[in-house]
């Protein structure tokens, strides 16, 4: 299967048009399931969608949406917590009802069990009609680290030391930056009717690479997207340059 490629100048003009597909999507049908992904890509497109919203266009009313995955051991109301981050980036700004809102719970006293309630209500209430991805350095895709089963479910992981370091910018220290997190699996995040996958900047590279132009491999969690029937990828220039052949 092909990932269609969508080349803009920077990361502003990326955001614009995945903020675009998202509103054309909730258009099409009010009640859609969104996959909602955290990262610092997918923070200008939440902040365009919420602008479309401020200006009328658009309700979030009877929206559900369903994110990719949580820090294991943070509460609801931590600050790093990705509850904490969609409340703040988009939830807390547009009409959506927050029991419409599914995110992992970090803090569920049984973790396992809360993997599997998660998969459960990927299954009852979706799976998303759009799902927002961004991509790790390595390739990760949700918290999916290489070397993650493509069969995987909602389950829950030990992060690399690379993924940790990179997310140490949110935290007060690598210290801070918890140990393991519950994701969607790669088999999950495949149920999604349509996926768009978000990529800026040089970092970005390599990976970007690697996807368009290399193997289908375990060890590389973002070529399972390739076996999807239906994936754009939105990328900027800068991650986009080492692509081009
Ligand atoms: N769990 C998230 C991923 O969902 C995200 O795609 C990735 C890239 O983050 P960023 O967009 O900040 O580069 O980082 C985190 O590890």
């Amino acid at each position: 299967m092909t990932v269609k490629v969508i080349v803009k100048e920077d990361y502003q003009e990326m955001s614009c048009a995945a903020a675009h597909v998202v509103e054309k999507k909730i258009t099409e049908n009010p009640q859609a399931v969104l996959g909602l992904a955290t990262g610092s890509t997918p923070l200008a497109t939440y902040k365009e969608m919420v602008k479309g919203y401020k200006e009328g266009e658009f309700s979030y009313r009877n929206i559900q949406t369903l994110n990719l995955d949580e820090y294991v051991g943070l509460d609801k109301k931590h600050p790093q917590s990705y509850h904490r981050f969609m409340c703040e980036h988009l939830f807390d700004h547009i009409d959506i009802d927050l029991d419409n809102t599914h995110i992992p719970r970090g803090d569920a006293p049984d973790i396992e069990q809360e993997c599997q309630r998660y998969e459960g209500l990927i299954d009852q209430i979706g799976p998303p009609d759009l799902q927002i991805l961004g991509i790790g350095r390595n390739g990760h895709i949700g918290f999916n680290e290489p070397g993650t089963p493509f069969d995987s479910t909602t389950h829950v992981v030990t992060l690399t030391e690379s993924t940790r370091k990179a997310n140490a910018r949110f935290f007060s220290s690598l210290e801070a930056v918890p140990t393991h997190s519950i994701t969607m699996g790669i088999c999950s995040i495949l149920k999604s009717k349509q996926i768009l996958l978000l990529a800026s900047g040089e970092e970005k590279a390599p990976a970007i690479d690697r996807l368009l132009n290399g193997e289908v491999e375990e060890d590389f969690p973002a070529s399972a997207l390739k076996n999807h029937p239906d994936v754009t990828l939105i990328v900027d220039e800068k991650a986009y340059q080492k692509a081009v052949k």
